[in-house]
């Protein structure tokens, strides 16, 4: 069943920068999507619009009335002067939403699946960049939303924190399965996450392939069980993907 109908036409900046155009897709409900596409062509954008807070453009995004929303930016963006408990209880409490004690309980459960109980009421400058994701995942989940949007949620960590946070995301996406989307630069995390890969053009962006990834899950840890995906992906969309695979094989080596 459908949760998300995109069917942009343009999207202008007011400097007549030109982000989206002619960018349509759908996602199912409980889908796993990766957005890759070269840098500055409009993924964030697009994220933005999905989400409400940008409405300047042509075109139409339909979900059901009763989609809840959850944004994960890539930089964590909790609140320093509140405890990572506070963080979370802060789209917990906003009022559009009603006390409800079965979601304050659901807090306590993913703290401590994502083994932060200990820092409950630690302040965000004293945490790691990996325990600060982890903060954000909560609060990302925690409002059991049906549609997750991450925009490279775990840019700039290095790579077994990443492969961790990785983990963990798919772990909490398996048990209560929003439909995700998830933008990445890197073809590896795409191919390790998603359902489907959506690669999108240079800007103005839209989608070039719309990719099915044919692995089971769970997932392989070992990203070498990646390569012959890739390998094939580049055999058949050579130009599509050539500079993509050179940005990514270094950043994400094999575990
Ligand atoms: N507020 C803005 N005003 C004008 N131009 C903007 C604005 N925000 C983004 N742009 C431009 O729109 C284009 C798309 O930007 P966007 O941030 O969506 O790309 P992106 O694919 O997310 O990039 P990256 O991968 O580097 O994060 C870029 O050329 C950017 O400079």
């Amino acid at each position: 069943m459908s949760l998300l109908s995109i069917d942009l036409q343009r999207k202008i900046y007011p400097n007549g920068v030109c982000a989206v155009q002619d960018l349509r897709f759908s996602a199912n409900q409980g889908e796993f999507i990766a957005l890759v596409g070269p840098s500055g062509t409009g993924k964030s954008t697009l994220l933005n619009m999905i989400a409400g807070l940008d409405t300047d453009f042509t075109g139409q995004i339909h979900s059901p009335p009763d989609t809840t929303l959850s944004f994960m930016f890539q930089e964590p963006r909790l609140l320093p002067w509140l405890s990572v408990a506070d963080n979370i209880r802060l789209v917990l409490e906003a009022p559009q939403r009603q006390h409800d004690n079965a979601r304050f309980a659901r807090m306590e459960t993913l703290l401590q699946q994502l083994g932060l109980q200990d820092f409950r009421d630690s302040f965000p400058n004293q945490l790691s960049g990996g325990m600060k994701r982890r903060a954000a995942l909560v609060r990302a989940f925690v409002t059991q939303p049906s549609l997750l949007l991450m925009d490279e949620p775990f840019q700039s960590l290095d790579e077994p924190t990443a492969q961790d946070l990785r983990q963990l995301l798919l772990k909490l996406w398996a048990e209560s399965q929003p439909t995700v989307l998830f933008v990445t630069h890197s073809l590896n995390e795409a191919l390790l996450l998603a359902d489907r890969v959506l690669f999108l053009s240079p800007r103005p962006a839209k989608v070039i392939l719309d990719y099915r990834v044919p692995l089971q899950r769970p997932r392989p840890l070992n990203t070498s069980a990646l390569q012959p995906l890739q390998a094939e992906l580049l055999q058949q969309y050579p130009a599509l993907l050539s500079g993509l695979l050179d940005r990514t094989s270094e950043e994400f080596p094999h575990a």
